[in-house]
C-alpha cells in the first residue's frame, strides 16, 4: 500500500470555493492511483482554505507525472466554479511534488495538473506529456480566439467566444468584419448616469481566468461612481460652455488635489515647466536631439537669438547637441470630430528646444503645421504673451492626442494584450516563459475589453471628449503601428536613437534603465537556468509559435518594425522578455499614471480645440483663449477618465510581486528573491533621489508600478 498525501489550497477570492465533488487521480511512471473522492468530515474547499487528503495505492507510481481533477456534481447543489491555487503531493517516500494551478475550474469536467517544474517541449519525451501539452494549447486556442478590432490595429481578444462557450452554443461562424467598422450594436447605448454609450454585451461574458476579480471590479467602480456623480450633481458633465474664466478650473476636483495637480496649476505656463514634460511628463519619448533642422522648419537664429543670448548661436547649439525636436507629423491628416454640435481642430506642431546652460529644456519655437509658409507663422517666446501661451497649449493638445491613442493605448495596452494573448495561446502552463510572463498579463485582456466598450465605441468617450473622436483614434492607432519598431519598443535602443541618453534631469530615463537592467538580470537568470544553448532556443518550437504569432498578430508581419519573428539566440530571448516585461509594467505606469497629475489643470492638457490654429500673430487674448479650449462638460467628461485610469484599482500587485508561484524549483525562486531586492533598492535610491527634487518623479518606483497593464 502507497499512501500520497494531497494539500489543496483553494483561492481566497471571493466565491472561489465550490460545493462539487472533487476526485484525484495521480498518475506516475510506474501506473494510476484509483480515482479518489477528496472529501473530509465538514466543508471541503472552502475559499482560503489549506485541507489535506490521501490517495491510496496499492504500489508507489513513480515519478509522478500528471495530476488529475475531476469535478462532479454533489448532491442537488449547483455547479460552481472552484478556483483551485495549487496542489502539494507528499510521496510515501516524503518527496513533496507541489502542482501549481492558479485557475478558475468551471462547470464539472477534469483538469490535468503537470508538477511545477519548468519544462520545454524539449525536455519532454513520454507521449503522455507531448500530447498532453498539445491537447492544452488546443483548449487555450479555442478559448482565447484572436479578433480584427480594425484594419492596421493589433489584433484583440474576441469576448463573443467567451459566450458563446458560456452558452455551450456551437461557435458561430467568426465575424470576419472587423468589428470597429460594424455599425453602433444595439447593446452599445447610454445608461443612466453616464456621458458615453457603453457596448454592454462586450463586458458581459469574460473568461474567468481573465476576468477582473471581484475586488478589482468594486474598486474601479467605488473610484468612479462617487466622483461621476459629484461632478453630474454640480452640472459639469452637462454645462455646453465656455470657461468663464481660468480660475474657475482650478475647483473641478476640489477633493481629488495631488502635489503634483497643484504644482501644475502653478507652473503650467512656464517655459521651464514646459519642457520638463518632454523627460518626465506622461508622455517622456517624444524628443529626439537635432544635429540640423529640418526644411519643413525654417527657424532662423534671428528668431531665437533673444532667447539664446549673445554668447551663442543656433547653429553652435546644435552642433553642440542642444537642440531637440518634438514631431507631431502624425496628427497632419487626422480626421476631425465634432463635439456639443461644434467642428473641432487639430493641429500637426513641430515644437524646437534648446537645453541652455543651466541644465533646462525650453522651447525655442512652435510652427503648427508640418508645412511653413505665411499660414503658418513660427511662434516664438518674444511674441505677444498670450500667442505664445496658445501656441504652447495647442502643443499640449497635440501631446494629449499623441499620448493617449499611441504611446498609452497602442504601444502599451493593445500590445500587451497581444503578447497576454499568444502567451495563452502557444504556451502551456508548465512552459518556463508561460510561468514568467502570466504575472505580467494580469487583467490586460479585462481592461482593453472595459477600454472598447466605454471609451473607443461609437459614441464612447473618446468622442465625446476628443477633437478627433473615434475615427481619428483608429487613425492615429494604424498610423502609430505602421511605423512602431523594435527600437521604439526597447528603451535603452530608444533612448540611444532619440540622442537623450545624457540629456541632464531625465528622470523617467534614469530610473526606467535601472529597472530595464533589474529586469533583464532576473530575465538572464531565468533563461539561462531553462535554456542551456542558443540551439535549445531554436529548437522550442512552442516558443517560435508564441514569437511568430505577436509578429503577426500584433505588428502584422511587418518585416520593417524590426520585431523578431523567430528567436535565434539566448541573448535575443533575454532582450525580447525584458522588453515585453517592461512595456507591460514600467513603461504603463511611466505613461498612465501621472494622467490626473498632469490632467487635472486642464488647459495642461487639452482634449480638444474649438478654434482653428493660429495663422496670424497679435490676436490671441485671454478670451479668445478661452474660446479654444474645451467646454465644461468635455472638460470635466475627460478629467472623470484621467482621475479614474490614473490609479491602480484594489487587488494590486507591484512590480515582481509573484504570490502564485508558478516557478517552483529553488534556483528561479531565488532569482525572483534577487530581483525584488535589486527593485527594493532602486525604490529607496528613487525616494532618495526625489528628496532633492522640486517636483518628485515618482512613476517609476517599483513599488508604484503594477506589473501588468490592469488600468
Ligand atoms: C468617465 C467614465 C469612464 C469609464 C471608463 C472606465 C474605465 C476605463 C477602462 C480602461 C481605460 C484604459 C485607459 C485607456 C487610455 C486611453 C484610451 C484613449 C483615450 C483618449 O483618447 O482620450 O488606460 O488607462
Ligand atoms: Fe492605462
Amino acid at each position: 500500500m502507497a499512501v500520497y498525501r494531497l494539500c489543496v489550497t483553494t483561492g481566497s477570492y471571493l466565491k472561489a470555493g465550490t460545493m462539487d465533488n472533487i476526485s484525484a487521480t495521480l498518475v506516475g511512471t510506474c501506473g494510476e492511483s484509483p480515482k479518489q473522492r477528496l472529501d473530509r468530515v465538514g466543508r471541503d474547499f472552502a475559499p482560503g482554505s489549506v485541507q489535506k487528503y490521501k490517495v491510496r495505492c496499492s504500489a508507489e507510481l513513480g515519478e509522478l507525472l500528471l495530476l488529475r481533477l475531476h469535478k462532479e456534481r454533489f448532491a442537488f447543489f449547483r455547479k460552481d466554479s472552484w478556483y483551485c491555487s495549487c496542489i502539494t503531493v507528499t510521496a510515501p517516500d516524503g518527496t513533496i511534488i507541489p502542482f501549481p494551478c492558479y485557475q478558475w475550474i468551471e462547470g464539472y469536467c477534469t483538469m490535468e495538473l503537470r508538477p511545477g517544474t519548468g519544462r520545454t517541449i524539449c525536455q519532454d519525451s513520454l507521449p503522455l506529456l507531448l500530447d498532453h501539452r498539445k491537447r492544452e494549447l488546443q483548449a487555450r486556442q479555442e478559448c482565447y480566439r484572436w479578433k480584427i478590432y480594425a484594419p492596421g490595429f493589433p489584433r484583440m481578444v474576441d469576448v463573443s467566444s467567451f459566450e458563446e462557450m458560456e452558452s455551450d452554443k456551437k461557435f458561430a461562424l467568426t465575424k470576419t468584419m472587423p468589428c470597429a467598422e460594424q455599425d453602433d450594436s444595439p447593446g452599445n447605448r447610454y445608461l443612466p448616469g453616464f456621458p458615453m454609450k457603453i457596448d454592454i454585451p462586450s463586458l458581459l461574458h469574460m473568461e474567468p481566468n481573465i476576468r477582473y476579480s471581484a475586488t478589482k471590479t468594486a474598486s474601479l467602480l467605488f473610484n468612479a461612481i462617487p466622483a461621476s456623480l459629484g461632478m453630474k450633481i454640480r452640472g459639469l458633465l452637462d454645462r455646453k460652455a465656455s470657461w468663464k474664466k481660468l480660475d474657475d478650473m482650478r475647483n473641478i476636483f476640489w477633493c481629488h488635489k495631488t502635489f503634483t495637480t497643484e504644482y501644475v496649476t502653478e507652473h503650467w505656463c512656464e517655459d521651464n515647466f514646459f519642457g520638463y514634460q518632454y523627460l518626465n511628463g506622461v508622455n517622456p519619448v517624444m524628443l529626439h536631439c537635432l544635429s540640423s533642422l529640418p526644411s519643413k522648419l525654417p527657424v532662423t537664429n534671428d528668431m531665437v537669438a533673444p532667447l539664446l543670448g549673445p554668447d551663442t548661436c543656433l547653429q553652435t547649439e546644435l552642433e553642440k547637441g542642444n537642440i531637440f525636436l518634438a514631431d507631431y507629423w502624425i496628427l497632419a491628416d487626422a480626421p476631425v470630430h465634432c463635439l456639443n454640435g461644434r467642428q473641432q481642430y487639430v493641429a500637426a506642431p513641430l515644437c524646437l528646444l534648446w537645453l541652455n546652460p543651466q541644465g533646462a529644456l525650453l522651447p525655442l519655437a512652435i510652427q503648427l503645421s508640418q508645412t511653413p509658409g505665411p499660414d503658418s507663422p513660427i511662434f516664438l517666446p518674444t511674441d505677444s504673451e498670450w500667442d505664445w501661451l496658445l501656441a504652447k497649449t495647442w502643443v499640449r493638445n497635440s501631446e494629449f492626442l499623441v499620448h493617449e491613442n499611441n504611446t498609452h493605448f497602442l504601444c502599451t495596452h493593445l500590445l500587451c494584450e497581444a503578447f497576454s494573448m499568444a502567451t495563452l495561446r502557444q504556451l502551456p502552463l508548465c512552459h518556463p516563459v508561460f510561468k514568467l510572463l502570466l504575472p505580467h498579463t494580469r487583467y490586460t485582456l479585462q481592461v482593453n475589453t472595459i477600454a472598447r466598450a466605454t471609451l473607443l465605441n461609437p459614441e464612447g468617450l473618446v468622442d465625446q471628449v476628443t477633437s478627433i473622436g473615434r475615427c481619428g483614434l483608429l487613425y492615429l492607432m494604424r498610423t502609430g503601428l505602421a511605423h512602431f519598431t523594435y527600437t521604439d519598443f526597447c528603451l535603452p535602443d530608444s533612448l540611444r536613437a532619440r540622442g537623450v541618453l545624457t540629456i541632464p534631469n531625465y528622470y523617467y530615463r534614469d530610473d526606467g534603465l535601472k529597472i530595464w537592467a533589474a529586469i533583464e538580470s532576473f530575465v538572464s537568470e531565468i533563461v539561462g537556468y531553462y535554456y542551456p544553448s542558443d540551439d535549445s532556443v531554436q529548437q522550442d518550437l512552442e516558443l517560435q509559435a508564441w514569437v511568430g504569432e505577436i509578429f503577426t498578430q500584433a505588428f502584422l508581419g511587418r518585416e520593417s518594425s524590426g520585431f523578431p519573428s523567430q528567436l535565434c539566440t539566448s541573448g535575443q530571448l533575454v532582450k525580447y522578455l525584458t522588453a515585453i516585461i517592461f512595456n507591460c509594467s514600467a513603461q504603463h505606469a511611466a505613461v498612465n499614471s501621472g494622467q490626473h497629475d498632469f490632467g487635472a489643470w486642464m488647459p495642461n492638457a487639452p482634449s480638444s480645440m474649438r478654434q482653428p490654429p493660429l495663422q496670424t500673430k497679435g490676436t490671441t487674448t485671454l478670451k479668445s483663449y478661452l474660446e479654444t479650449l474645451p467646454e465644461v462638460n468635455v472638460t470635466c467628461n475627460n478629467l472623470l477618465l484621467f482621475w479614474l485610469v490614473s490609479q491602480e484599482p484594489k487587488d494590486q500587485r507591484p512590480l515582481g510581486t509573484y504570490p502564485d508561484q508558478h516557478f517552483t524549483e529553488e534556483v528561479p525562486q531565488r532569482s525572483i528573491a534577487a530581483f525584488q531586492n535589486h527593485l527594493a533598492q532602486i525604490s529607496r535610491d528613487i525616494r532618495e533621489r526625489n528628496q532633492n527634487l522640486e517636483l518628485p518623479y515618482i512613476y517609476l518606483d517599483p513599488a508604484f508600478i503594477e506589473n501588468s497593464v490592469s488600468i
